[in-house]
């Protein structure tokens, strides 16, 4: 570090998920709305991507909770929002094993309890090790509640009658209890006694604004007490995470870049993942959005700075940008003479990502850096292995690569597709070659396609298998429907137990062959199969002789080859009725006196 460095504690970079529609943006907006009316004049709060909440707020929101967090001082700089909400952008804010989200917010709609993308988000802070808060949201729609706006929860909870507050209990207990089933400890805010072990959730309204405060309280507690060594930066070269890649007019593209680290000033040399290869080039402007009463006065929404410090969002014009990946780690590079690191330090970061093996496994595209690495880890977690990775859109070379694996593994041989494009030519050639391609902008979607194909996949291949085999079959000679005598044979029978198909042999009860059944007939009907209980007339053809061999009144069973039998028995036993597996005993049984390992299986 130079003597010039200092060194300051940073906001830190928070980040807000949950399922649709409980309420992430109106929380967000909350937050914002809160921040923007009551901060101080002068203070910016909007910055690239992210709203930052200042220390000033902070202390203010505090203030009312201090009778209940009474050492609570207001030591970092303030919260660091995310401006988007959700997994996309989330997964954008990758690190190397990790997130540069700090913490996060995980909304729950405390109506509607944990739904599908709720479970998601659980497990990509857990798989990123962020901890995090339950914010119970939309408890003004709560049976009789009474609202006070932007009330702090521990007053307002007050004003509810024991019903309402009952209801309530019964909604958070259900939610701690879903966490309980993801492995975490978790208690209504007020009540936890350790935060490290338990995750706190804090009842809130998004629309009437009860309980932000205490969430924003909360965090800023937990983050002083549990993470303030993490948040400590210095003015060393900026580390930072590309979370979009935009076209500006006048600017043409530009990246939008979270930095957490360090600082990052006009005309630094940085690198950054690229499609091709990766981008080594100069800071050309950074751009801060312009305040809101600026904008009608000024040109343009952005206004550019000389130097921006951690944590910030920020927009970094710059030469050669057009090749830019969004979820790409975005480092200053202090001398030249270090290039040469930072591009093998660059490069091997992106190639665990972006990769093709010559071993069985699906092909996976995404748009960004991020949800490439979000995919893959649902794929890891699914134990679904991965040939090719890629990010861009779907094109006929990743069709190729899906059918050289669907010849030997077909359950494989698919594409699965995050918010990308499938190439005209790649649809021809998959529709050609029936590669499967599973598109969506939701990762659970294509999993979940995926996993309901792969069965009916598997499905089709057991039946395939099954009806293969022979069936057993126990039949008995009609008296008096002896229709010819041999060659073939044509008797009226009886099914007697199991299922008779046209193909298979036929045997005595003594174990002697006798033919295959040719054909099934009922009257003029040609019949697939015939089942226990009909009589129907069948043909043999083989070595039998009706008066020599059988008579009328015998008994016969289908003679099934002892591969069969073992696969029934092992494999497809559950394919069997009840009294198709009795036959088979009894055909076991009759087989067993020439081959004692008939049937037989260890
Ligand atoms: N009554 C009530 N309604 C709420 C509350 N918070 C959000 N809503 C409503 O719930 C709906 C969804 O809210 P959003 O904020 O758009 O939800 P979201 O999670 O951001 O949804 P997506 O961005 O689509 O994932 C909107 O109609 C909101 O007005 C709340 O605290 N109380």
């Amino acid at each position: 570090m130079s003597s010039t460095s200092r060194e300051w504690i940073r906001q830190p970079i928070i980040v807000v998920m949950g399922h649709v529609d409980h309420g992430k943006t109106t929380l967000l907006d909350k937050i914002r709305g809160t921040a923007v009316a009551r901060k101080e004049p002068g203070e910016i709060t909007q910055h690239v991507g992210a709203s930052i909440v200042p220390a000033s707020v902070l202390k203010k929101i505090a203030e009312p909770l201090r009778k209940y967090f009474p050492k609570l001082q207001i030591e970092i700089p303030g919260l660091l929002f995310i401006d988007t909400p959700g997994h996309e952008l989330f997964a954008n804010l990758r690190k190397r094993g990790g997130s540069v989200a700090d913490m996060a917010i995980l909304v729950v709609d405390v109506m509607e309890g944990f739904q599908p993308q709720t479970v998601e988000a659980i497990n990509i802070l857990k798989e990123k090790k962020v901890p995090f808060v339950v914010a119970a949201n939309k408890i003004d729609r709560i049976e009789g509640w009474k609202p006070t706006p932007d009330a702090p929860f521990l007053e307002t909870i007050r004003n509810q009658s024991q019903r309402t507050i009952n209801i309530l209990e019964e909604k958070i207990y259900r939610i701690a209890g879903e966490l309980y089933n993801h492995g975490f400890e978790a208690e209504r805010f007020d009540r936890v006694r350790d935060f490290r072990r338990t995750v706190a959730i804090i009842p809130i309204s998004a629309k009437t604004g009860e309980g932000v405060s205490e969430l924003l309280a909360l965090m800023t507690g937990l983050v002083q007490q549990f993470m303030k060594k993490k948040l400590v930066t210095s003015s060393e070269p900026a580390k930072g995470v590309v979370l979009e890649v935009k076209e500006e007019p006048g600017l043409g593209t530009t990246i939008d870049v979270i930095i957490y680290e360090g600082v990052l000033k006009k005309n630094d040399l940085f690198i950054i993942a690229g499609k091709s290869k990766p981008v080594v080039t100069r800071v050309r402007a950074l751009l801060m959005p312009r305040p809101l009463q600026d904008m009608r006065m000024h040109e343009g929404r952005f206004t550019q700075v000389e130097e921006v410090y951690a944590a910030t969002g920020v927009k970094v014009s710059a030469p050669d940008l057009d090749d830019a990946l969004a979820g790409s780690p975005f480092y200053v590079i202090p001398d030249e003479t270090r290039l040469q690191d930072y591009l093998k330090m660059v490069s091997e970061e992106v190639s665990e990502l972006r990769f093709k093996v010559e071993s069985d496994g699906v092909v996976i595209k995404a748009d960004t850096l991020g949800s490439l690495e979000a995919l893959l880890e649902a794929m890891r977690r699914e134990k679904i292995p991965v040939r090719l990775a890629d990010v861009g859109n779907v094109s006929r070379n990743d069709v190729i690569e899906a059918s050289v694996v669907k010849k030997s593994k077909p359950e494989y041989g698919v594409i699965l597709a995050f918010n990308v494009k499938l190439l005209p030519e790649a649809e021809e050639l998959a529709a050609r070659e029936g590669v499967k391609v599973f598109q969506s902008n939701i990762i659970y979607h294509i999993i979940e396609e995926y996993a309901k194909w792969v069965k009916e996949l598997r499905e089709k291949e057991v039946e395939k298998e099954v009806s293969s085999l022979v069936r057993p079959a126990k039949i008995r000679i009609l008296p008096g429907f002896i229709f010819r005598r041999s060659d073939p044979a044509i008797v009226g029978i009886e099914v007697l137990g199991g299922v008779l198909r046209p193909g298979c042999n036929v045997m005595r009860s003594d174990g002697m062959e006798l033919g295959m059944v040719v054909q099934i007939r009922d009257r003029d009907n040609v019949l697939k199969e015939a089942r226990a209980g009909q009589q129907v007339a069948i043909s043999i053809k083989g070595r039998i002789m009706v008066g020599r061999h059988v008579d009328e009144g015998d008994i016969l069973y289908t003679s099934i080859p002892k591969e069969h039998v073992t696969m029934w028995l092992t494999k497809h036993r559950d394919k069997l009725s009840t009294d198709e597996y009795l036959v088979l005993k009894e055909i076991i049984e009759i087989k067993k006196k020439q081959d004692p390992f008939y049937g037989f299986t260890a």
